[in-house]
């Protein structure tokens, strides 16, 4: 602990009564002596003024005065004073202990002297825990910053991986998961709310040998390219496209009937024809099965209209792949 302390506050209400003590005493200290060395002098010279007595009795005066206002000022005054000092320092804000503090002065007036140290001594013990006490507080709030700053990281990587967790590794758009959520979910407010549900299944014709002409890379490519064309033509809100797995998509269109269905995945189809890949991997075509639920045409289940649409991209493809298939 550093002993580069502040000196202690002397200028407080009890300081001051002890300059007034002083005062009192430096006057009738020296007007007592002169009284008593007069009348002793008197008594001396036969009870008759001397002729030279004058100046001797000024000298003895002030020579016994001295003496006893020095013997005062060591034996009471002092220690009184930093009694005092000890007292009003307990009532202020804790200061560290002084290293004078620390040492109580030997001498007659050691009783007062002991006390003061004492009430030092508390003061600096006062101001050791006021110190412990701030240190804590300001660890406290360090800890707490660590705390939020991890509890902020956590909720991060948490939102992380439940975004991982509902997203295809390749391609970045909605993984099954997600899309059976979206899926249930949609189907019930169309069955709510008596509207229209369209739901497509989209798979990528002959992508097999697409992958044995071009590497698994071109594969890779072309798959996320499909992917960036769905999301670019059904960008509504409420539009879903995910990849099921392989080479084949789906897409939920809340809203849509079958004709608004089949137009914007018509569009579709010509974005994919229309798609520059790189040289000598010609290009690529989908087939689309598509099944729409209306108050017109329910479907019992998400599983029977999902049902449905597999059945349509069957057909599709037993058509000669490169089309659309609309579901019975
Ligand atoms: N590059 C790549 N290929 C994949 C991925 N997942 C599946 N495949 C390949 O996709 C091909 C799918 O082949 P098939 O199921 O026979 O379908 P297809 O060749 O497209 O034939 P049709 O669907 O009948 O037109 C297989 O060769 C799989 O290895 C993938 O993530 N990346």
């Amino acid at each position: 602990m550093s002993t580069d302390f502040p000196a202690l506050p002397e200028d407080d209400a009890m300081p001051r009564r002890l300059g007034s003590l002083r005062l009192r005493l430096t006057v009738g200290v020296p007007l007592l002596t002169v009284l008593v060395v007069a009348v002793f002098e008197w008594s001396l010279g036969g009870y008759a003024v001397p002729a030279d007595g004058i100046a001797r009795t000024a000298w003895l005066v002030l020579l016994l005065s001295a003496a006893q206002l020095l013997l005062l000022e060591a034996l009471l005054l002092r220690p009184l004073r930093r009694l005092a000092a000890g007292c009003e320092a307990m009532e202020s804000a804790p200061v560290p202990l002084t290293p004078e503090d620390a040492t109580p002065a030997p001498g007659l007036a050691a009783e007062l002297d002991r006390i003061g140290h004492a009430m030092r001594r508390a003061r600096g013990s006062l101001w050791q825990q006021d110190q412990d006490a701030r240190e804590l507080r300001r660890e406290l709030t360090q800890q707490r910053l660590l705390l939020e700053q991890a509890q902020l990281a956590l909720e991060a990587n948490q939102r992380e991986l439940a975004s991982l967790a509902r997203t295809d590794a390749l391609t970045g758009i909605a993984n099954p998961r997600a899309f059976d959520e979206a899926l249930r979910r949609e189907f019930k407010r169309a069955q709510r709310q008596r509207g229209l549900l369209a739901l497509a299944v989209l798979d990528l014709d002959e992508f097999k040998q697409f992958n044995q002409q071009h590497g698994t890379a071109a594969g890779d490519a072309a798959l996320q390219r499909v992917a960036t064309l769905l999301n670019e033509r059904l960008k509504r809100d409420t539009d879903v496209v995910a990849r099921l797995g392989g080479e084949e998509f789906v897409a939920l269109l809340p809203g849509f009937g079958m004709a608004e269905a089949q137009g914007v995945l018509e569009l579709l189809r010509e974005d994919l024809r229309a798609l520059q890949l790189p040289d000598g991997q010609g290009r690529l075509t989908l087939s689309i099965g598509l099944a729409a639920a209306s108050p017109a045409h329910p479907y019992l289940s998400a599983q029977a209209l999902m049902q449905a649409a597999d059945e349509a991209l069957y057909v599709a493809k037993h058509a000669g792949r490169d089309r659309l298939s609309l579901a019975a």
